[in-house]
């Protein structure tokens, strides 16, 4: 066990700690003058002709004292240098992180550098700056206690001690076997759930706009659930385990005290206040198992730490933890969107045309008026109908109201008066998820997540079959960029498509709406990222889209104007065709 390797990362020496062993040290010498003290008083006091003797009182108090002082001492010095290496730690890992670029980050999750920044920096600086010390002081202290008894109490006494202590190490290290896997599978299912929770709220509009956020969310619910109950089970076990060894080791060093200071008193060796301070001396034995489940808890935490931090620094990785150790990594692990969502279910069946005779048109808004806030209308008197399989484009200058309208069609806003009907349904509070159901909505900014390109896709339509998806990458022309990909649909595309073009992610956005099924599709400046090449394109997907669906898209770019154009101005819709 190496516990603090001399790497540049971490604080060379750590006076912390020297200062820590020093006041541990004199901590125990003080609390051991205590129980001399004690021992003698208490033998007074069975002796009923001994007076209460005023030094020993005062002694007993004075170590007392330093007792206390020493700990207070230690802890703020601990918290000191904690404080003061977590700062300078962070503004390592952050500059490193810097250093490497974002393009460095294709394989490595966001959410783990962050939870490696916070959480493991914690554990890490707990561990250098606090628990090192008090180890070693706690293994220094039976050692000390030892000395006491020998020098103060009876010498053959302290070295029967002594040879029972080594079953401390022994004790240490059984406890750590039992627990080591186990801490080590927790700590890593911490780290990926931290990961998955961070990129499904990165990637949070896009999970909306394909309607699978709740799918998501219950996955990630049902995640977290299963973590707590895991390091609640841990803790439970961990915690009966550490009870046990403490009450039998403790029984068995004050037993065998009890029984020495028994038979050196019938020998004349040890008198009744020798004999009274050796038993209350052999409690400070079993100070050692008393840190055991610190050590289990902050020790292998901190060293896991350190070793993935000293990784990231030297190699530029955040390594998984060690919890299967020459396990395959799971394709379907968690923090894939495939695994966050639920296993199988077909895609969306397009929602069928409901019966308001009146309403005819997969998109009737009639009268519509909106405000973000009072007094400053967004949408007046808007009227808008849209056929059936009729793609329509909303043109108009930034700020005229297009997004927002979009937002009326998607169910994400209600109107404040008139009506809003998709697919037959009028938009109100009440139908507001019906309404949503009926649409898929891609947005300007596509979020992809660090997981292949079939588990991409297969956020709009987890029980799509790979015939699908082929089909859809067909239908946005990906087709042939994704059979030349290493590994075809299985490809990791990277957190936030790192791994491919601005153009590209666009069309695997579009591509996840002709797999999402849905009647009406919304498309929210659906080239605003991309070249002139891409454009040309996501124009043809966007018309073979309009075979299948109801298209809505907003564009400032009329090449994409294939169908009829509306224009936006100032809140109001003027009609017009191409
Ligand atoms: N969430 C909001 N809260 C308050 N005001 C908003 C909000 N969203 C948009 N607005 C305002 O509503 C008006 C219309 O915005 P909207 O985004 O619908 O226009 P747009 O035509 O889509 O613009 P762009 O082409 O730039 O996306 C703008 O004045 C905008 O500032």
């Amino acid at each position: 066990m190496d516990p603090m390797p001399a790497h540049p990362l971490f604080a060379p020496g750590a006076p912390a700690v020297r200062v820590q062993v020093a006041c541990e040290a004199l901590r125990t010498v003080a609390v051991g003058a205590v129980m001399l003290c004690v021992g003698r008083l208490l033998a007074d006091a069975l002796d009923r002709s001994a007076q209460v003797s005023v030094p020993v009182v005062a002694a007993a108090v004075a170590a007392a004292l330093v007792a206390a002082a020493t700990e207070a001492g230690s802890h703020a010095v601990q918290g000191r240098s904690i404080a003061a290496e977590s700062r300078r730690l962070r503004g390592a890992l952050l500059r490193r992180a810097f250093a490497l670029g974002p393009a460095r980050f294709t394989g490595a999750q966001t959410g783990r550098l962050v939870a490696m920044m916070t959480d493991s920096v914690e554990r890490v600086t707990e561990y250098r700056q606090g628990y090192v010390g008090r180890l070693v002081g706690a293994v220094l202290a039976p050692l000390l206690t030892i000395l006491l008894a020998a020098v103060f109490v009876d010498w053959l006494s302290a070295l029967v001690l002594l040879l029972l202590v080594p079953v401390i190490p022994l004790a240490i290290m059984g406890f750590r076997r039992l627990v080591a896997g186990v801490s080590a599978a927790s700590r890593e299912m911490r780290m990926r759930l931290a990961g998955q929770f961070l990129e499904a709220i990165q990637g949070l509009p896009t999970l909306v706009g394909l309607r699978a956020a709740g799918r998501v969310g219950d996955r990630l619910q049902a995640a977290g659930e299963q973590n707590r109950r895991a390091t609640m089970s841990l803790l439970a076990r961990n915690q009966l385990i550490l009870f046990v060894t403490e009450s039998v080791f403790s029984l068995f060093m004050v037993s065998a005290a009890v029984l020495l200071a028994w038979v050196r008193h019938d020998d004349g060796a040890v008198t009744v206040a020798g004999a009274l301070a050796l038993v209350l001396l052999s409690t400070q034995l079993t100070a050692p198992m008393k840190q055991i489940g610190g050590f289990f808890y902050i020790g292998m935490a901190g060293r896991a730490g350190q070793r993935m931090m000293t990784a990231f620094v030297d190699r530029g990785v955040v390594p998984a933890g060690h919890a299967h150790p020459g396990g395959r990594p799971d394709a379907r692990r968690p923090g894939t969107p495939a695994e966050t969502a639920p296993a199988a279910s077909s895609p969306a069946e397009p929602a069928p045309m409901r019966g308001d005779p009146a309403q005819e048109g997969a998109v009737v808004v009639q009268g519509v008026d909106f405000c973000y806030e009072p007094d400053r209308p967004v949408l007046t008197d808007v009227d808008l109908t849209v056929a059936e399989r009729e793609t329509t484009a909303l043109l108009g200058t930034s700020g005229s109201g297009k997004s927002t309208l979009l937002g009326l069609l998607a169910g994400d806003l209600l109107p404040a008066s008139g009506t809003v009907h998709v697919n037959g349904v009028p938009l109100t509070a009440a139908t507001q998820d019906e309404v949503r159901a009926a649409s898929a909505v891609v947005q300007q900014h596509t979020w992809l997540f660090r997981a292949s390109l079939a588990q991409n896709l297969r956020i709009a339509a987890p029980g799509a079959t790979d015939e699908q998806l082929w089909d859809a990458l067909e239908q946005v022309d990906l087709a042939r960029w994704a059979r030349t990909l290493p590994q075809g649909l299985d490809t990791p595309v990277g957190e936030r498509g790192l791994g491919v073009s601005g153009g590209q992610g666009q069309r695997i956005a579009l591509a996840r709406a002709f797999l999402a099924g849905r009647p009406l599709v919304i498309l929210d400046e659906p080239t605003s990222q991309v070249d002139l090449e891409s454009e040309a394109v996501i124009e043809q997907a966007i018309e073979r889209l309009g075979e299948r669906a109801t298209v809505v898209l907003a564009t400032h770019r009329p090449a994409l104007v294939t169908g009829r154009a509306v224009r936006v101005r100032s809140g109001r819709v003027e009609q017009e065709r191409r």
